[in-house]
């Protein structure tokens, strides 16, 4: 059987470019004009009117020419602008047009002497063009068009397409109401909305396909694409009100992003993780072994945050799921608050501003102390008790720190062999500690025992490593003179109430976990997390995945990719590669990274291959996750 003949119809404003032509010659020509803003905003309607059908299209164009006043050299200033215009994912997929030249047809209410030199770099030729023509004066400027084109009268196309009376299936694709009438009056098979550059209610509700991108409009038709599986098919879950840049810019790579404010609790995760491909949290929602055994689909996990405790790291590599998180966006703004907190403490602001809320001026030294020479004491130098020791020094605190690994001093921090005389000589303990669960109830009665009379804790790093009970107890006896707690042991999944065995006790700075929430932090998170996913789901790196061998091999030239993620066990690589040889497939590049569990493999090859290449791989026993990318 042959295959079903088809013709490609495209629209060109919006469509193949990102612009309205005529709207981009209206700011060359009106670059100097006073009214320029005006003009357009006017040009802009017109233009939106007469794709709309709510004027002719005549009128649309003999309106917006005369508000233009362009001549023959803004043409060629426009044509070099946009060439710079094309829609990004066809240019990604100029290899259909080159193609499937012969089948491919432009039919625009545009005008030829721009979109021509536009296609023909698509290697669509003039004849395949139909489009209206310029009238010019004798002094080259733009007068009129020529009337006698169908394309210049209302519902032009139609007709147009008529008189070509094109073989085979005919699928018109377009943004605008003028291309969905070609289906309408039967001139047309098919009509697919493209909305890559505009999606328009009237257009996108009676189309057969609404395609958001070239790699779609590919898929849809199983057509030969530069991206094996459209990214606007990639479902992405952004929990725990994630910052709005996240949304923005995954989206902008043209995945589907949904963002639900809250944490989700076990049971309504699991009842939405069955399209879920990418899942974005913070510290609150816990992936379970159960929500992954739930996520057929789910290809990575972007934790928002520092910690990654909340997930089974374990579970999530035997499913194949790479995870990641950004270790450095909120380190900062953890240390300016802790600052903050020890400077509060230390001078007890909160009790002096209760008291005077409630209408008693207490002014007093007792209990109010510099910072400067006392000693702070950091219980885990990581990224965050690091720069908490510099900063700390900088404003006079004699700064010791004690971690579990050997950690080098910075500036003048003295490094502490055990725990015990860290707390036996620091006037302010502050914990940053990392989420390991080992570090339950680490700071426990025994601990606060050992420290100063009259100290101060603060822990702004998990609430399961301090013995809640331990410290109320030693705050009410006046054993420690204050404290500042921003984690706890068990912290609700939305905002509203929430209570602490602390609440009401004096000199206790409390805040809900907000020691990373800041603009910055969460801005910086938005950007971090979302590159690593897009490199991982876009060329399959996985370079500071957090429970993944770490990978990245360069992106190849025309050239396909396969990703496959194995359990650890010996003769997968020999079994892959047996496969890809006996479907005569060249390795051009190959990365394997492994740890005790899984393998990790990307496979780069330079010749068209075999459907059945794809089943073989799959099929080999091991196998976790297969992914080709383009
Ligand atoms: N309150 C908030 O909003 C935020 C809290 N955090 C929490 O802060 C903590 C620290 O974060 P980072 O400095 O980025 O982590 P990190 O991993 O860079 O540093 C943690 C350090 O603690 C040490 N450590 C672990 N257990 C220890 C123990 N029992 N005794 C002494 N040292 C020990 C480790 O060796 C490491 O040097 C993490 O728990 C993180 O989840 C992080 C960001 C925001
Ligand atoms: O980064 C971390 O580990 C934190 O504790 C901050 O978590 P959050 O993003 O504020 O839920």
């Amino acid at each position: 059987m042959s295959p079903l003949k088809r013709s490609y119809v495209f629209d060109f404003d919006s469509t193949l470019t990102r612009v309205e032509a005529l709207d981009v010659l209206a700011e060359i020509t009106l670059v100097n004009n006073p009214k320029k803003d005006e003009i357009i905003e006017e040009i802009i309607s017109i233009t939106n009117l007469g794709i709309d059908g709510e004027i002719s299209f005549t009128e649309s164009l003999e309106r917006r020419i005369k508000l233009l006043q362009a001549n023959k050299a803004d043409l060629q200033t426009l044509i070099v602008q946009l060439k710079d215009k094309v829609s990004h994912s066809i240019a990604r997929n100029k290899s259909f047009f080159e193609d499937f030249s012969e089948d491919i047809y432009v039919i625009s209410c545009g005008f030829k002497e721009f979109i021509d030199p536009i296609v023909a770099q698509y290697n669509i030729p003039s004849e395949r063009v139909f489009a209206n023509t310029f009238e010019f004066d004798e002094n080259d400027s733009i007068v009129g068009f020529d009337q006698e084109n169908v394309l210049s009268t209302h519902n032009g196309k139609i007709a147009c397409l008529k008189n070509l009376n094109l073989e085979g299936e005919v699928q018109v694709i377009g943004d605008g109401y003028s291309d969905y009438v070609t289906k309408e009056a039967g001139v047309a098979d098919k009509f697919f909305a493209y909305t890559e550059n505009v999606s328009r209610t009237k257009t996108t509700e009676n189309a057969d396909h609404v395609v958001p991108n070239m790699d779609e409009f590919l898929y849809v038709n199983k057509l030969p694409r530069t991206i094996s599986y459209p990214k606007n098919r990639i479902h992405i879950l952004l929990l725990e009100n994630v910052h709005p840049d996240a949304f923005e810019k995954l989206s902008k790579d043209g995945f589907t992003v949904e963002t639900v404010s809250t944490s989700l609790s076990e049971d309504e995760l699991i009842k939405k993780m069955k399209d879920v491909h990418v899942l974005g949290i913070r510290s609150k929602t816990q992936v379970t072994k159960r929500v992954l055994d739930a996520a057929d689909k789910l290809m990575v996990v972007g934790a928002f945050c520092i910690g990654t405790k909340q997930i089974d790291l374990e579970a999530c590599k035997e499913n194949g799921v790479v995870v990641f998180n950004a270790p450095y966006s909120n380190t900062r703004s953890v240390v300016e608050l802790a600052i903050g907190e020890i400077i509060m403490l230390m001078r007890s602001v909160f009790q002096r501003s209760t008291e005077l809320h409630k209408g008693v001026w207490n002014k007093t030294a007792a209990g109010s102390r510099e910072v400067r020479g006392k000693k702070l004491g950091i219980v885990g130098y990581g990224n965050i008790g690091k720069q908490l020791s510099v900063l700390a020094e900088a404003l006079g605190l004699d700064v010791y720190y004690y971690d579990v690994e050997d950690k080098l001093a910075l500036g003048n921090a003295t490094k502490i062999e055990k725990l015990s005389d860290l707390l036996a000589i620091s006037d302010v303990i502050t914990l940053h500690v990392d989420d390991n669960a080992a570090n339950k109830n680490y700071i426990g009665a025994d601990e606060i025992a050992q420290m100063k009379d009259g100290a101060i804790l603060v822990n702004l790093s998990r609430g399961f490593v301090v013995d809640i009970k331990a410290l109320k107890a030693a705050l009410v006896s006046g054993k420690l003179a204050g404290a500042a707690v921003d984690v706890y042991p068990e912290e609700p999944a939305k905002n509203g109430a929430f209570t602490t065995d602390l609440k009401g006790l004096e000199n206790v700075i409390l805040t809900p976990h907000v020691g990373g929430s800041t603009e910055e932090a969460q801005k910086d998170i938005a950007d971090f997390v979302p590159n690593k996913i897009m490199a991982y789901i876009n060329s399959g790196n996985t370079v500071d995945a957090v429970n993944f061998p770490n990978i990245r091999l360069p992106k190849q030239e025309k050239s396909h990719r396969f990703l496959h993620i194995h359990q650890n066990v010996p003769g997968v690589m020999a079994k892959i590669n047996k496969v890809l040889a006996k479907y005569d497939m060249n390795i051009t590049g190959q990365y394997l990274s492994t740890d005790s569990k899984v393998g990790y493999v990307i496979t780069d090859l330079n010749k068209q291959y075999n459907p059945k290449v794809i089943k073989k791989l799959k099929e080999i026993e091991g196998t976790i996750k297969f992914r080709v990318l383009y």
